[in-house]
């Protein structure tokens, strides 16, 4: 498993000219902007396929990308920086202008989106609105490891935490988070994380998720979640 993951990387790197062991560069390091101005900058989706995805990752891409065409399902975009409504939201509720962070800050982006391809995180994620869930499609890369040959839990939890979030559809933050490892996940094998709206009491919003391997034999994990909407009203820090 493990070999023939190193043999699609290498053959990326190659086309790339990257030297194994050289430092990671990002593909799409700006220089330093205000994030928390109100330009729209919208950079490139990085939820679609590149040449690290294995079979099973595009095959099952193209599937729910068939199911998209009647409306039911939409493929929701995946920025590594954003300045849409809800990001907006959330600098409302956190940044405090006497810090004076922003030069630093003008760097953030979302964590799972930092790797190159196909080193860490590969993922798409759908959504059924009607029905109230996701499906998230995640391939963890080798930087990804923790026991050798398998998928760091750390890792695992981060997707299920993204996975739960996209389910709630707007300004939220995770306040619980409950997971049973019950398999390994092999590291470089794509899973499908199953998430749903359970329950919305108030602010309060319950979710939970299942996490298979793509032939949906193996149970690798159970979680639930609670997510809090933020309360403009409050500061959080
Ligand atoms: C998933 C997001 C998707 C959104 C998409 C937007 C686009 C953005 C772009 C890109 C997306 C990238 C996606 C990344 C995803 C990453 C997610 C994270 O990693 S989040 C960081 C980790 N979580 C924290 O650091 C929270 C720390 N905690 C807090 O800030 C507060 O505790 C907070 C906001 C959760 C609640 O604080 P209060 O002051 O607003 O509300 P109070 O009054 O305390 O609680 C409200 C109700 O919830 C219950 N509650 C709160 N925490 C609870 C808990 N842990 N367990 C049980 N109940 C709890 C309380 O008992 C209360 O219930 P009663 O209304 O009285 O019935």
């Amino acid at each position: 498993m493990l070999r023939s993951c190193t043999a699609g990387l290498r053959s990326i790197w190659a086309l790339r000219g990257r030297r194994e062991g050289a430092p990671r560069l990002s593909t799409d390091l700006q220089p330093a902007r205000r994030l928390f101005s109100t330009e729209k900058v919208i950079h490139k989706d990085w939820a679609l396929p590149n040449p690290s995805w294995s079979k099973d990752l595009k095959l099952l891409f193209d599937q729910f990308m068939k199911k998209c065409e009647d409306g039911s399902w939409e493929r929701l975009p995946s920025y590594k920086r954003r300045s849409t409504q809800e990001s907006e939201d959330f600098t409302t509720y956190f940044l405090d202008p006497k810090l004076g962070e922003e030069e630093r800050l003008s760097q953030a982006q979302l964590f799972t989106r930092g790797f190159e391809d196909g080193l860490g995180f590969e993922y798409v994620i759908f959504k059924n609105n009607d029905e109230k869930r996701t499906v998230c499609l995640f391939q963890g890369g080798p930087y990804l490891q923790g026991v050798p040959g398998l998928l760091h839990g750390g890792a695992m939890a981060t997707m299920i935490d993204i996975a739960l979030g996209s389910c709630t559809g707007g300004a939220v933050m995770t306040a619980n988070l409950n997971i049973n490892f019950k398999r390994p996940v092999p590291l470089c094998s794509v899973v499908v994380i199953n998430s749903q709206l359970d329950k919305l009491e108030g602010r309060k919003l319950f979710l939970s998720c299942n996490v298979r391997s793509v032939d949906e034999k193996t149970l690798y994990s159970e979680a639930t979640g609670l997510f809090i909407k933020v309360d403009p009203e409050k500061r959080s820090t």
